[in-house]
Parts: C-alpha cells; structure tokens; sequence
C-alpha cells in the first residue's frame, strides 16, 4: 500500500516548500505535486518536518537504588505522541560488566518499543575487556560511547581513564559524549551543605554551580583533542558550558554541546519551592539555572554553537523522589520530557522568533542524525529516507498536564504550561503512529537503528592528526667523541 501526505508544507533544515510526499514501503518514495497513493492523509494548514529524534534518554534505567519509571512502552508511546520518531538510550554496563553483557540487556528492554531507538554505550569503568569489547560494540552499530564525569563512586571515570577510553573511541571512528561536570567537587560540595544542615532538594542545585559544569566540559574538550576524538556534551545547562563549546568549535574542534528543553525553559527557582515533593520533582543533573544561563543556551541555538535539544527523558515518580527525604544526595536525579520537547520548543523558539521552523528541524532532528552518522536516513524529508515524518499543526494548543500525558510517572515538571504547536500526526517508517491524541503504532512496531563508523568528521580529524602529529626530528649523525 502506498500513502501520500497531501496540501502541506515541507519544512527541513534547510528549506520550505509545498509539495505532496508518497510513501511507499516505509520509505519516502517520491516529493511532488499532483502525486497518488491508495491511502491519502490530508495536511492542509500543516506542516510536515522529519520525526524528532530524541538523542538522550534513559528508559529503565537502573540508577541511585531504583529504575527510571517509564520504559520502553511508556517512553517511546510518549516519544510518538510528542512528535518524536527515534531516541537513543544509553545502554550501560554495571561496573565491571561485559559491555555486550549490558547491551544484551538493554535489547531485552525494547521488546514493546513503539517507536525506532538506538543505543550509546557508557563506559562506566576502564580495562582490557572494555577496551576489547568497544570494538564489537562499533561493529554493532553503536558507535557513540558516553562519560560520566560525576555520581563520584557509581558511574563515574577518571581523567586518565577518560583519555584512554577517548583514544579508542578515535581508533575506533566513533564519537565521544560526556556527562560533564566536576564529580569530586559535587561530592566535596554536597557533603559540606549535609553538615551545615541544607538537606532539601534546593541543596543540589547549590551543590552543582555552573563552574562545575563549565571546568568539566573544558577538560573534557581539551582531554578529546588530544585524543583526537569528536565530542558530544550532552545536557549543556550554562553559559560556562556553553562558552567552552563555542570557543571550541570556532577554534576548530569537533564539538556538540546539547541543550534540554526542560534548562531552556524552567529556571532554578523552581528549587526554592516551599513544597518538597516540588522542589524534589525538578532535581536533576545539572540542574535548572538562571536566565542569563537560558539566553544563553537560546543564543547558541540560533547562533548554531549548540546543535541539538534532548529531554535526557529519565522519569521517576514522586514516592520515588522521596527516598531524598532529609537527604538530598538520595533524590534520583532526573525529570521527563518527551512529549513536551517538541511542543514546547516550538512555543519557546519558533513561537517566540528566537527560532525558525528550519533552525527548530535541526535541533529537534537533523542534527542529531548527523552527529550521530544515521542522516539521511533518519531525520530527512527526502526520497529514500524512512518516512519518519511529524504533521504538525502550528495552531493547536493545549495546556500540558500529568493527567493526560503517556509517560507513567504521576507529575509532570512543565504542569500548566500552554503550548500552541503540536503534532496533528506522527508517521513512523510509512505507518501512522499517532493520531487524533491516540498513539496507535504496536507495541513492537519499534526496531534498533544501526550507526556506522568513521564518518566523514572522523576521517577529517584522523587525517588532520597524521598530519600534525609530533614526529621524531631527523638529524645528521654526529661522530662519536672518543671520549
Ligand atoms: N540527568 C539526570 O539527572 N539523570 C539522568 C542521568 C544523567 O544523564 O545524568
Ligand atoms: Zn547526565
Ligand atoms: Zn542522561
């Protein structure tokens, strides 16, 4: 059967222009005027932009004594009813586990998947096996490896376990992401609030200032250049961050730095709440900051000095969140976002002029599929692609409330917020996913998307490093003094 999206407008990165899509086979076959399918979706008043692909998330995530609430049913029934078509989840290896130990284990999770998904591997400690298996894990086709440089004492690496592991991933081809802020000081930090009695979840955001995320996400720019490895930071939540990502990238390096709609939008007032359980909700890592920190990160989306908007969707629930009760160190760190990330971007960014349609396309899709080396498959209105597609209608309007969303967690941190954008339906792979507010794509509908190494950024940065390595001087032998 064959299906074609009539009477909307195409928006891409790069371009919008009215044309009608064919779908035939999942794929996106021909766009056109005029063009005939069995099946015809109306898109007038519409417009039609690649799926979004969520680059972060943690779905049943083991983490801080209990599991991320919404796994891959929940998530990915959010993920399509949000407009997104694709997320890529950490899987991530115990310390001391095989790493195809725990990418066995996290396959084993996405039985119920509605949606695409595919997988970055954590390296959570450092050894010969790790070092080993990183190559089979490549040949799988995850070929993004990421790095917490905090949670000092679980998920936590060192710096020269760091740098060890980003040579590999160079030799490899693959793509180096960090979770970058200062572990040791947030330990040092949080213990000292402890003893002067700040136990409240207002604690963590004081434990977790933006330096900490700023001296990280430096060290591990520099770490990756001499590596010679590209580098992903994800949640890049301040200025300081994000200052050392531009500094970077105009300098030449191959850097990413990802915003989350949730430090766009909410602010670190949200911690200074006079109920816990909503101070509690809001904690995560790094934590919301003030607005100078979101202009920033607002700027660097439009300024392209910031590429993609992640949820980093690791959702728990309010008796969850109270295991930090007198404690703010027990609090799981995480919130959702998956069903709002589209909505909201949209509201804030293209709503507000801070954005264009073709500006919130890159950072909700396509540059995400390019950094992680699956475009134009993923991420693409264009013939050949999977017909991922989002039909958005940029008038509609709802008010975001835990009462009606997908994901199973009880509160939702965005409660109350109008959005005026969402998507009317979502096409996953030529099937409609989503439609009329109902997710409708099987459970299991969803299959693994393989990555290939040695994109062409990797090849650039390997070629510039044979070029500029530091090279024995030859020099005429001198005679022996006799002496
Ligand atoms: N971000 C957060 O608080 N929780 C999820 C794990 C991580 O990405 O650090
Ligand atoms: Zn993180
Ligand atoms: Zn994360």
């Amino acid at each position: 059967m064959t299906t074609v999206i009539k009477d909307g407008t195409i928006v891409t990165h790069e371009l919008t222009y009215t044309a009608d899509v064919l779908i035939e086979n999942g794929v996106i076959a021909a766009i056109g005027a005029g063009l005939q399918g069995d099946q015809v979706i109306d898109a007038a008043g519409c417009l039609i932009m690649p799926g979004g692909i969520d680059p972060h998330t943690h779905l049943e995530m083991p983490f801080m004594g209990t599991f991320s609430i919404d796994d891959f049913e929940s998530g990915t029934r959010a993920a399509l009813a949000g407009g997104t078509t694709m997320v890529v989840d950490f899987a991530l290896p115990a310390p001391g586990q095989s790493l195809l130990d725990a990418l066995a284990l996290w396959s084993n999770k996405t039985a119920r998947a509605h949606c695409d998904y595919s997988f970055h591997m954590a390296i959570t400690w450092w050894g010969q096996q790790v070092f080993d298996e990183m190559a089979e894990i490549t040949a799988r086709g995850i070929t993004s490896f990421k790095h917490f440089m905090a949670y000092k004492g679980s998920l936590m690496v060192n710096d020269d376990e760091l740098f060890a592991s980003f040579r590999r991933i160079a030799d490899l081809g693959g793509l180096a992401m960090v979770h970058a802020e200062n572990g040791d000081i947030v330990a040092e930090m949080s213990a000292k609030l402890l003893a002067d009695g700040v136990t409240g979840p207002e604690g963590h955001a004081f434990s977790r200032p933006t330096q900490v995320e700023g001296e990280a996400t430096n060290r591990a720019i520099m770490i990756a250049d001499m590596a010679g490895v590209p580098l992903y930071v994800v949640h890049t939540s301040c200025e300081e961050s994000h200052e050392a990502i531009r500094r970077a990238r105009q300098s030449g390096k191959r850097v990413w730095g990802e915003p989350l709609i949730q430090h766009l939008v909410l602010d670190d007032s949200e911690y200074l709440h006079p109920d816990w359980d909503h101070a509690a909700r809001r904690v995560m890592s790094p934590p919301f900051r003030g607005k100078q920190h979101q202009d920033s990160l607002w700027a660097g989306l439009a300024a392209g000095s910031l590429s993609c908007v992640a949820t980093d969707h690791c959702a728990f629930s309010t008796a969850q969140k109270r295991f930090g009760l007198g404690d703010f160190t027990k609090i799981p760190n995480g919130t959702g976002g998956l069903e709002d990330r589209m909505p909201l971007l949209w509201t804030y960014g293209v709503g507000t002029g801070r954005l264009t349609p073709s500006e919130f396309v890159a950072a909700t899709s396509t540059n995400a599929a390019k950094v992680l080396n699956c475009y134009p498959q993923k991420g693409a209105v264009a013939v050949g692609s999977d017909a991922d597609l989002v039909i958005w209608d940029p008038k509609a309007t709802k008010v975001i409330t835990a009462s009606a969303q997908q994901s199973a967690s009880d509160f939702n941190v965005f409660e109350g917020i109008t959005v005026t954008g969402l998507p009317r339906m979502t096409l996953s792979r030529g099937v409609i996913a989503y439609a009329e507010g109902k997710v409708l794509a099987a459970e299991s509908h969803g299959a693994f998307v393989p990555r290939k190494a040695n994109p062409d950024v990797n090849r650039a940065l390997s070629a510039w490093k044979a070029v500029s390595n530091p090279r024995a001087v030859l020099r005429a032998e001198l005679p022996a003094t006799g002496v």
